[in-house]
């Protein structure tokens, strides 16, 4: 399905908790809405459910009017596939009886087909006899996506689908249910407060906060290009650096005189620069040198917190034979083939 959301408003009891919220997903592609808690994420997932009016704006599912000016499909009659945080798997029912739940209205063969396929497809096939309080989160969640994905639905709607699993067993999951998803080129909208979870699912991420899209981009485009520098907080590591636009548009910073030339700031505003862990090189032979103050062990890198003389602070991800302790100087360069700059003022983001 192609889902379109045009200037969508959605609330409680005429109090607006989401606004102006307007998106596509394309069919076969994996979407989600990143937001801190109560931001209105659930609110909006469920306005595409059906679940609520529209205060203002529309829904449609290819083309046709789900919600908005006055119609108000019913959810069962929307196609749409939902998977929530806690399961909600039939407790009296086996494995195989919850993933075929749905299908009723099958001819038993054609049910039993379907039921066997998608057990396959989500590696239960071995524990279709088995009741729900046999199995483990991460496999109740899979019966529960096969559940969703057993009518062959034209959007499926996931609610922060793996929060209540352990952050091992997340990772992995999420990366699972993606390949199933383009396996069966389902179109998916997720919802979810972690970064990493949005990041390893979706092919489109929205950033939502105070109930409003903040930006509406690829994983990539929101680490590297964010909109706002209220998205730049949300995403990834960071630190902010302060300069000054040179009369020439490039930024006097305390690291460098950075090349890439900033347009639309006037000579002399002071602007902060978004420098990620990634653009920090450790460098021996370079002449700059930063001390470690702080240093998290990840396994194939560390990341360093390091502070230069005067006391400005950056990160620097390093690979992890690297080992320096506390307090040892170490050289870096800056890698920068692109830098996102915010005016100190104003919250506008240029890229130099
Ligand atoms: N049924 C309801 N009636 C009234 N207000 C509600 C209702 N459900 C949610 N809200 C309010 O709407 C706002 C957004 O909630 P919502 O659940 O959509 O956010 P969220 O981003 O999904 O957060 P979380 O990740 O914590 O679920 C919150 O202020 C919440 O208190």
């Amino acid at each position: 399905m192609r889902l379109e959301l045009d200037q969508v408003a959605v609330g409680y009891e005429g109090r607006e908790v989401a606004g102006e919220v307007t998106l596509a997903v394309e069919p076969g592609q994996i979407a989600c809405l990143l937001g801190p808690s109560g931001s209105g994420k659930t609110t909006v997932l469920r306005a595409i459910a059906g679940f609520e009016p529209l205060l203002r704006g529309r829904i449609l599912g290819d083309g046709e009017l789900l919600s908005g000016q006055g119609r108000q499909v019913p959810p069962e009659r929307r196609g749409i596939g939902l998977v929530f945080q806690d399961f909600a798997l039939l407790p009296h029912l086996s494995c195989r009886d919850n993933v075929g739940f749905g299908l009723f209205a099958l001819p038993r063969a054609q049910r039993r087909q379907r039921v066997d396929e998608l057990l396959e497809v989500v590696g239960l096939t071995a524990h279709a006899g088995r009741y729900p309080h046999e199995l483990s989160g991460g496999m109740q969640q899979r019966v529960a996506l096969a559940r969703a994905l057993a009518p062959q639905p034209r959007l499926l709607l996931l609610d922060e689908p793996f929060s209540s699993l352990d952050p091992d067993l997340r990772e992995k999951l999420s990366l699972d249910v993606r390949l199933i998803l383009k396996q069966q080129g389902s179109t998916a909208l997720l919802v979810t407060h972690s970064q990493a979870e949005a990041f390893a699912m979706a092919d489109q991420v929205g950033v939502l906060s105070g109930g409003r899209l903040r930006q509406w981009a690829s994983a990539y485009e929101l680490y590297h290009r964010p909109a706002s520098r209220e998205v730049a907080q949300f995403i990834g590591e960071k630190i902010w650096l302060r300069g000054r636009v040179a009369p020439d548009g490039r930024i006097a910073t305390t690291l460098a005189l950075l090349q890439p030339r900033a347009t639309g700031f006037t000579p002399g505003q002071q602007v902060d620069v978004l420098l990620r862990p990634d653009d920090i090189i450790h460098d021996d032979a370079s002449p700059l040198q930063a001390r470690v103050v702080e240093r998290t062990f990840r396994g194939s890198e560390f990341l360093y917190t390091l502070a230069l003389d005067d006391g400005t602070r950056l990160l620097s991800l390093v690979p992890s034979h690297h080992d320096h302790a506390i307090d040892q100087k170490i050289g870096i360069r800056l890698d920068l083939e692109h830098v996102v700059v915010f005016g100190v003022d104003e919250g506008s983001g240029l890229r130099g």
